[in-house]
């Protein structure tokens, strides 16, 4: 059984590099229940390996030709939170600079993790300007109340969504002073009747200041996301957000590079307009990782401009959609191995 498991491991690294490659006990992941071999994935990864995934046909063929029974159990790690069983990881995203891309970034990889079959909740945590509705095309859509205090998210493809902007208009949530802002995002988040989420994202207002720390302490977010474009004004501001988490001991699961390339739509160039490899020196120089590059590109801006998120467009182009959806998996990845490092702490503690 042992040579099946290590030709098993190996079809997964060669087919899904971006979460196989990176684990090294093939024990983590497949185990053997009698005649049967288990697959246990901690993330959903229905496109790749669900029954109409692309690559359940070739598990299908391995089970075949080695006689043997691979079933396949998702599990979506729950590492911190008040209610694990409604809200299991809630993912911050942030940016220091305003403008970087971060609300447009927060709702595609909120798509991509929805589409690779996980439940998606995406929360718009900038009180003062949000953008959500915008981009969602929600913008006269007002959320339900079973009993004039609780709300119900609105629902978008399958994403649950909710932002300040559904429940007052632009203008006056600009005028609201710092405590206000963060008692109606409080509020905004306590009393959402979210539906049994395996991750909620929430888009957090640009900065690093006292509104954004308040924000970051009154939930139990789970991991953080920081999303720049590579100019070195946006880096020098995204490095203040990785100090902020640090200091309220959040763990950054790393930086989207956002506009990081154009690729010139006549001839096909790849230009680097606001420079090249910041994400990646500050990735390096802080200890955490490169998580996607995007590009600048107009279909981008167009489709969040029009309200219909970029992975749900049918038009969209496909590689782009691909960045989002590799992004989505390497952050389910990257808390699995958050969770497994949790345990292993504990796991000392008590010895
Ligand atoms: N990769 C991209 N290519 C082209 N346009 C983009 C890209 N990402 C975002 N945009 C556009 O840039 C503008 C700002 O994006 P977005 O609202 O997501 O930024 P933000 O960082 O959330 O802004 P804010 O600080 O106001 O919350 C939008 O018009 C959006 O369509």
């Amino acid at each position: 059984m042992s040579d099946i498991i290590a030709k098993l491991a190996a079809l997964l690294q060669q087919h899904i590099p971006v979460y196989f490659s990176d684990i090294q006990r093939t024990s983590d992941y497949i185990k053997v229940e009698g005649k049967s071999l288990s697959l246990s994935l901690p993330f959903v990864c229905n496109s790749l390996l669900g029954a109409k995934g692309e690559f359940s046909h070739l598990l299908e063929s391995f089970a075949k030709q080695h006689k043997v029974n691979i079933k396949i159990a998702y599990d979506i790690p729950s590492i911190k939170g008040q209610n694990p069983k409604v809200v299991k990881n809630v993912i911050a995203v942030a940016s220091g600079k305003g403008g970087v891309g971060k609300s447009t970034t927060s709702i595609n990889l909120a798509a991509a993790l929805s589409l690779e079959g996980a439940r998606v909740g995406i929360l718009d945590a900038d009180v003062y300007g949000p953008s959500l509705p915008t981009l969602l095309g929600t913008k006269n859509v007002q959320p339900e109340s079973p009993d004039n205090k609780n709300i119900y998210p609105i629902i978008v493809n399958d994403l649950q969504t909710m932002s300040i902007g559904y429940l007052v208009d632009e203008d006056s949530a600009t005028v609201w002073r710092g405590p206000m802002a963060s008692r109606a995002f409080q509020q905004l988040y306590n009393e959402t009747l979210w539906d049994e989420l395996d991750y909620l994202i929430v888009d957090m207002p640009p900065g690093t200041g006292d509104i954004q720390l308040t924000l970051a302490q009154n939930m139990p977010v789970t991991a953080a996301v920081i999303v720049t474009t590579p100019q070195d004004l946006a880096l020098a501001d995204a490095i203040k957000g990785i100090s902020m988490f640090n200091k309220v001991d959040i763990n950054v699961l790393g930086i989207v590079e956002n506009m990081s390339y154009h690729i010139c739509t006549e001839c096909g160039h790849k230009e680097h307009i606001f420079g090249a490899d910041g994400g990646q020196r500050i990735a390096h120089k802080y200890q955490t990782e490169l998580l996607a590059q995007l590009p600048l590109n107009m279909q981008i801006r167009e489709l969040a401009d029009s309200g219909t998120p970029f992975m749900y467009n049918q038009e969209a182009n496909p590689e782009i959609q691909q960045i989002y959806r590799t992004l989505a998996l390497k952050l389910s990845y990257k808390l699995s191995q958050q969770k497994m490092a949790v345990q292993q702490i504990a796991i000392s503690a008590v010895k």
